[in-house]
């Protein structure tokens, strides 16, 4: 949720409003954004498998076109959320990831995951409901710890196989049943760099709608260990000087902002504000 932009349960019923739809290939888009009066939206020829109201942006309400495949609509073309994110407007960003979220569950959510019968959506709070059962399924989120580990003047960073070329980052990983957050970010340091920590400080949160996380991002010290790294998960890992850091994730993740941060304080610099 932003300034402009808040969540609600709305029934598709009611008429009006703005669309976005949304395919394998990411977002409908002209030359506008992905934004489009949805009774227009509706007479083109797309393929939709489910629509969901969503919220109000700017006061109006919004609603998902959920498709089973990409068509074809004059003059438009799609364009992944990772786009929205690294670039534009952010607002339009948190209604798009929050889309995303809701598209990618209610998919995933047709058929009772206990009966294996169809699952209904329900109008008055976000939930797929299967009538056999009395079951409820809600959105997914799936808790992510990442965070920054540092040793005075240096930075523990480490790449994944999967990230941009050249660019290094802060560790994460998504929390598993029976543990706490800090239980969490321990183990996932050992497991992916075999490193200790002390002194955990919580430094805020942020949605990473890739496709259901919650990060939650953290600041704590080296306390002992040499750098041994996780097989497949790190590519590499390296002690960084603030003064000599390399690539850094997109400006807008929590990853940066947890660097930044670090790097302003050790520098005496103004903090960076995360976005919310
Ligand atoms: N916003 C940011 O700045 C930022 C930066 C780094 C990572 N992330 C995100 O943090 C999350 C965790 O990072 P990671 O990839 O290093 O995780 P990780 O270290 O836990 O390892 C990923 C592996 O976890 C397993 N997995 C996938 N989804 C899972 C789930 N929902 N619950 C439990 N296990 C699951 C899979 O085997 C996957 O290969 C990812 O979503 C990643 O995109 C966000
Ligand atoms: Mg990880
Ligand atoms: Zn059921």
């Amino acid at each position: 949720m932003s300034a402009r932009w808040t969540t609600a349960v709305l029934d598709p019923q009611i008429s009006g409003g703005w669309a976005v739809a949304r395919g394998p290939d990411g977002f409908l888009v002209d030359d506008n954004g992905a934004l489009f009066p949805r009774q227009w939206l509706k007479r083109q020829a797309l393929d939709v498998l489910s629509e969901h109201g969503i919220g109000h942006f700017d006061g109006e309400p919004v609603f998902l076109l959920e498709l089973r495949s990409a068509g074809e609509v004059a003059g438009c073309g799609w364009r992944g959320l990772r786009q929205f994110m690294l670039e534009g407007d952010f607002d339009t960003y948190k209604l798009l990831g929050y889309a995303a979220q809701i598209g990618t569950w209610a998919r995933e959510h047709r058929f009772c995951g206990s009966c294996g019968q169809a699952m209904t959506q329900i109008h008055w709070e976000r939930a797929m409901y299967c009538q056999h059962c009395d079951l409820r399924s809600y959105p997914r989120i799936s808790p992510s710890m990442i965070v920054l580990v540092t040793r005075g003047d240096e930075i523990l960073l480490a790449r994944s196989p999967r990230f941009v070329t050249g660019v290094y980052s802060t560790l994460a990983g998504f929390a598993e049943p029976g543990e706490s957050a800090e239980d969490c970010l321990v183990r996932e340091v050992r497991e992916e760099v075999a490193v200790e920590v002390k002194n955990i400080q919580y430094v805020g949160s942020q949605c990473w709608p890739f496709p259901h996380s919650m990060m939650l991002g953290f600041h704590a010290e080296y306390a002992g260990g040499e750098i041994v790294m996780q097989p497949d998960e790190i590519e590499d890992a390296q002690w960084f000087n603030v003064h000599a850091l390399p690539p850094l994730p997109a400006g807008r993740s929590i990853a940066r902002h947890l660097i930044d941060l670090y790097v302003a304080r050790r520098l005496g610099l103004p903090e960076p504000v995360l976005p919310g």
